[in-house]
């Protein structure tokens, strides 16, 4: 299809959009195509306001007072209850804090502690995130269990009886491979073994279904997209079944039935509370709660129906911009199969990544030969999506590629 037709079918798709007033909440201008918000999520607008109000008054005013009389303590169950319909979770069963390393750590112990004593395996992705790997991989040696690498497309066949446990990414950091999170997680049960998700890559880019699909537990960050900030808090969910045996390695006061009664002995709290540590870090929590409004009246059906528009919008244009060969998709082409970013491989994505970044399209390398792309629905329009793969295209005629061999 020309380039014509093509900035055409753009524009009407961009006119027809039902959530292409969201990208006004957003800190961004339009000399640059921002696609990277599978790393960064942008800044909603309102969000430097409200932490005027939370530094200003909160803080220099209230000061301490603020544990209370600004919903300060509260702030990680109060959140956890905003992302819980994103992940589709019933209230009460998600809490925000720590990292997402933190929260993996507490999520495969507690699941290892649940399942049966018996067993001895932790599955772990083998394409996952390093972090989950390496947190997995310690968790084992500190429980007595060992790991077992395998590919999310082999969980179902490599769990047995000796499975405690798997921990798998819901959608690949690298490739945006959606993973059948509902087949895994009832194999896993088949089997008598639990299910720990990783929704960092998934949360807010499609419907995960946590209650649906009776997963275990999951974590996931919140500064991707959902656009908490820099470092924003993690969240953890514990499925409320497994709530009164959830055994915590990390059993902070917080997480304390009376906190304050600052007695010796350890008392877990009922419910999501338990998934708690230490003191919240309230400026970045109070960020993300602010940021989260910018979900108010959005379904996460409508931004997964735009997230496939746009990344089969986006193949489509490399499609007819960039000459055959010269890139490799590495996002399935399935919808089942895809999340919301699409990865090329090209043998100097690093050169090509450092030009399109020069040139206003911002995405980013993963080394040595993935250059990725995010697509988040709330601010990412078609003729953004047209004008990334034009420069691509424009880009990859100018770099020289390496030779082969
Ligand atoms: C799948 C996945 N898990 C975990 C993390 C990172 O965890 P943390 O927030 O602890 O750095 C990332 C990205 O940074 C990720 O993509
Ligand atoms: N968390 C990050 C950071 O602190 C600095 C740079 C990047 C990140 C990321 O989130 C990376 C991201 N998880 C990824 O998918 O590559």
């Amino acid at each position: 299809m020309s380039e014509t037709r093509l900035r055409e079918r753009a524009a009407e798709r961009d006119a027809a959009d039902e959530l292409a007033k969201r990208r006004e909440l957003f800190a961004l201008d339009d000399s640059t195509v921002y696609l990277d918000g599978n790393s960064l999520g942008a800044l909603p607008r309102h969000v430097q306001d409200r932490m005027a109000d939370v530094v200003g008054r909160q803080w220099g005013e209230l000061r301490i007072r603020s544990w209370d009389e600004s919903g300060w303590w509260t702030a990680p169950e109060r959140i956890g209850e905003r992302i819980a319909p994103l992940v589709g979770a019933a209230p009460g069963q998600v809490v925000v804090g720590d990292s997402t390393s933190v929260n993996v750590f507490k999520a495969v112990v507690a699941a290892v502690r649940m399942a049966p004593a018996d067993r001895d395996e932790i599955l772990v992705d083998a394409t996952t995130f390093p972090t989950d790997g390496y947190i997995a991989e310690s968790a084992a040696r500190l429980t007595g269990h060992r790991t077992v690498v395998v590919d999310p497309a082999d969980v179902s066949d490599a769990v047995g009886p000796r499975t405690a446990a798997a921990l798998v990414n819901h959608v690949d950091y690298r490739t945006g491979r959606l993973h059948d999170l509902p087949g895994i997680t009832a194999a896993l049960h088949a089997q008598g073994a639990l299910a720990v998700w990783d929704l960092c890559h998934s949360a807010g880019a499609l419907p995960v279904g946590l209650d649906e699909h009776g997963v275990d537990l999951a974590v996931g960050c919140t500064y991707k997209y959902l656009n908490g900030g820099p470092g924003s808090p993690a969240y953890l969910y514990v499925a409320e079944r497994h709530q009164g045996r959830f055994d915590s390695p990390l059993p902070g006061w917080n997480s304390h039935a009376d906190p304050f009664g600052m007695t010796r002995g350890y008392r877990p709290a009922e419910g999501a509370v338990r998934g708690r540590v230490g003191t919240p870090d309230i400026l970045s929590m109070l960020a993300l709660e602010a940021a989260l409004d910018v979900w108010d009246g959005v379904t996460v059906e409508a931004v997964r129906a735009k997230s496939l528009a746009l990344t089969d919008f986006f193949l489509e244009c490399v499609e007819a911009y960039v000459p055959r060969g010269r890139v490799v998709s590495l996002t399935p082409a399935a919808h089942a199969e895809r999340g919301s970013q699409v990865a090329l491989a090209c043998p100097d994505a690093p050169a090509v990544m450092e030009a399109l970044i020069a040139r206003g399209v911002v995405g980013d390398l993963r080394r040595p030969d993935v250059l990725r792309f995010g697509f988040t629905p709330l601010y990412v329009g078609f003729a953004d999506t047209e004008r990334a793969a034009r420069v691509l295209a424009d880009v990859l005629a100018g770099v020289n590629s390496p030779p082969s061999g």
